[in-house]
């Protein structure tokens, strides 16, 4: 199928290794694109709404000049909490502060994900996963901060590494999407879009 000259060249526009990987262990090739692209998002929207409008956003910014034979894949990660959005900590004490407020209790990741053809089509959606922390201590999470700098990720953590060993019981949904990428659903609308197969 990669070699049908109507099947689009796939681009990665993320600096995410995580999401890179994913895409990788998905068996698909890409080309990475970077550009800056603003994080901000307007207050009024539902925390649902958050992770989806991000993506779009940052596919927007590739739009101008994607040629028709391209696909372009964005995507954004937020953790909510309660009704607040815990994006990436500025720096170790805030990342040690979120830490404080997720342990012991449930919180959500959504990880929104924009597929943006360069005919024109756009399919944009997200997935949600609930994630439960046990009880931390202090010292566990200074420890995890100042070994991990969590200072990348989302919620100051990241659930494939140490504190995802140490602190999450339980997830209901995709692992992945806490990872950065809902793969399944990645796969899914990438078939429908004609963009890969098997
Ligand atoms: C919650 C969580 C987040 N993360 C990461 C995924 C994302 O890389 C990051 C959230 O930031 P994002 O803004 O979604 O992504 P990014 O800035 O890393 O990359 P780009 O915008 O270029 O695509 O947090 C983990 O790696 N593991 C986790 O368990």
């Amino acid at each position: 199928m990669a070699d049908s000259p109507t099947v689009p060249r796939l681009i990665l526009a993320s600096n995410s290794p995580r999401r890179r990987q994913l895409l990788s262990e998905l068996g698909l090739s890409y080309e990475i694109r970077l550009r800056e692209v603003d994080e901000s998002f307007p207050p009024h929207l539902a925390r649902a709404e958050v992770a989806e409008y991000l993506a779009a956003h940052k596919a927007a910014a590739y739009a101008p000049d994607l040629a028709p034979q391209e696909l372009v894949i964005t995507a954004d990660t937020i953790v909510c909490l309660d009704e607040d959005v815990l994006n990436k900590p500025t720096d170790e004490a805030e990342a040690v502060q979120m830490l404080l407020r997720l342990q012991g209790r449930a919180h959500d990741v959504y990880t929104g994900v924009c597929l943006l053809h360069g005919d024109g089509r756009q399919v944009v959606f997200s997935d949600q996963t609930r994630v439960h922390f046990r009880p931390l201590t202090v010292a566990e999470i200074e420890h995890y901060v100042r070994q991990y700098r969590p200072l990348d990720k989302a919620g100051a953590y990241g659930a494939q590494d140490w504190i995802g060993m140490v602190a999450v019981t339980r997830l209901e949904g995709s692992y992945f999407n806490v990872m950065g990428l809902p793969v399944h659903r990645v796969w899914e609308e990438l078939v429908k879009l004609g963009a890969v197969g098997v």
